[in-house]
């Protein structure tokens, strides 16, 4: 398969925020060849990089080929058909323009970077393209925020795309959702080596915060049922290592459990791999992302879109809900556009979409193909239609429910 990898300096950018900086560097990867129709542009999720499938990259740890098993030859997304497209987003860490770069005069940005929203990787992105010489789009797909974004595209180019595949994903975030991000934004800003967002040239980086910052998002990636089977009440193996925060008062007579263990593994690895202050900048994109700005609603957000889109949710999901997906399907179907709301069965929570490839594969697959009437793509609406209350009836998942 042939691959490439590079970054395009795309000049000067002027952010959704009104502010500008003089040089965007966008950092992708492409997977296949492009033949002039097949080209499908892959959008990342909060922490991905473009490395989404394992082919030559140097990316390391959990953002390295996040999607290895559903894009590649005779995978879902095969790239012996499409030309495969995937950047990492203007903020993040892995090579695209962020907080950790340098401006021009060779000065770290720290959070002189402009505040960053997903509109802004929206227009990154199809800057990019044209630079590759991608013109319309065979299809665009996204897991989680990546998601949002696959659907800012049905909004802001709805004649770029045959298809757009939105997995595990929503309109915007719900209540609960932005209070946990903005509890996890303050353990990152309360953490003294945060200084003001100015820690680079330091001995030391807020780990901590970013640790803690992690760990709240890690839990909201699971389930409640999921968490019950994979740890229970169980106590961490006697070897395993404590955490490197203090301990409290109590800690040396009860035990340190095996659920502490694993987010204190988790959280180690994620600092290693991330800066805290891109952390900030897209859990805020994140957050302010809401389908309906600049329309009545989200159904007059898409009215324009030229394509058909498939909705994929996840009923132990409640980071992003199948119910919240449905009144998106509603409002692609109001607009009139052809759309599937297909719903997996799945206790892994959030991050059954990375973790549940034989289960996304097919509708994926099929979708790619056929759009709405791919075969393995089935969606609510005609449950619905077979009889009272359907096959299917949305989970309202929240942190408290299984
Ligand atoms: C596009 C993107 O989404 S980007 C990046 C990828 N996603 C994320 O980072 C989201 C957060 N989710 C995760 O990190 C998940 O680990 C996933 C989705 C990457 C993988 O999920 P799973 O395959 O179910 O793995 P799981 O969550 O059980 O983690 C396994 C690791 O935890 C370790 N582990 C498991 N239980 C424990 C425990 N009790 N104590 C300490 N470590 C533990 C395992 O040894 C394993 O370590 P390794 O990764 O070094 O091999
Ligand atoms: N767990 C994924 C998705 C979060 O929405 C990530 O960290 O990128």
């Amino acid at each position: 398969m042939k691959t490439d990898s590079g970054t395009v300096d795309l000049g000067r950018f002027d952010f959704a925020s009104g502010d500008e900086i003089e040089n965007l560097e966008v950092a992708y990867e492409t997977y296949g060849e492009f033949d002039g129709d097949n080209a499908v542009l892959i959008c990342h999720a909060l922490t991905g990089s473009q490395n989404v499938a394992g082919y030559g990259s140097e990316t390391t740890g959990q953002a390295r080929a996040w999607w290895n098993d559903i894009v590649g030859p005779g995978k879902a997304i095969d790239t012996n058909d499409y030309y495969v497209v995937c950047a990492n987003v203007p903020g993040s860490c892995y090579g695209t323009t962020g907080p950790a770069s340098e401006d021009p005069e060779g000065e770290v940005y720290g959070t002189d970077f402009p505040p960053v929203t997903v509109a802004d990787w929206t227009r990154s992105q199809r800057l990019l393209l044209d630079e590759l010489g991608v013109g319309r789009l065979h299809a665009v797909v996204g897991g989680s925020v990546g998601g949002m974004n696959a659907l800012d595209w049905a909004k802001r180019y709805p004649d770029d795309a045959r298809y757009v595949v939105s997995v595990a994903a929503a309109a915007r975030l719900d209540a609960q959702c932005l209070a946990l991000d903005a509890i996890a934004r303050r353990a990152i800003t309360t953490d003294p080596h945060w200084n003001g967002g100015e820690y680079y040239d330091r001995d030391e980086a807020p780990t901590d915060g970013l640790a803690l910052a992690r760990q709240i998002g890690h839990v909201m990636y699971l389930s409640k049922a999921s968490m019950e089977g994979k740890f229970g009440r169980r106590a961490a193996g006697r070897d395993a290592r404590r955490d490197s925060f203090p301990s409290d008062p109590a800690a040396a007579f009860f035990p340190y459990r095996d659920v502490e263990s694993y987010l204190d593994y988790q959280a180690e690895k994620f600092v290693d791999r991330f800066d805290a202050n891109s952390y900030l900048y897209l859990t805020r994109a994140m957050d302010d992302y809401d389908l309906a700005e600049g329309y009545e609603d989200d159904a007059q957000a898409v009215a324009a879109f030229e394509g058909e889109a498939l909705l994929l949710s996840f009923t132990g999901d409640w980071h992003f809900t199948t119910e919240q997906s449905e009144t998106l399907a509603a409002a692609f179907r109001e607009a009139g556009a052809p759309v599937a709301h297909h719903v997996i069965e799945s206790d892994h929570g959030h991050d059954a979409f990375l973790v549940e490839p034989e289960k996304v594969g097919p509708p994926l697959r099929d979708f790619l193909d056929s759009g709405v009437e791919g075969r393995a793509v089935h969606d609510t609406d005609a449950d619905a239609d077979s009889g009272p209350g359907g096959d299917f009836a949305p989970v309202h998942a929240s942190l408290f429910s299984q």
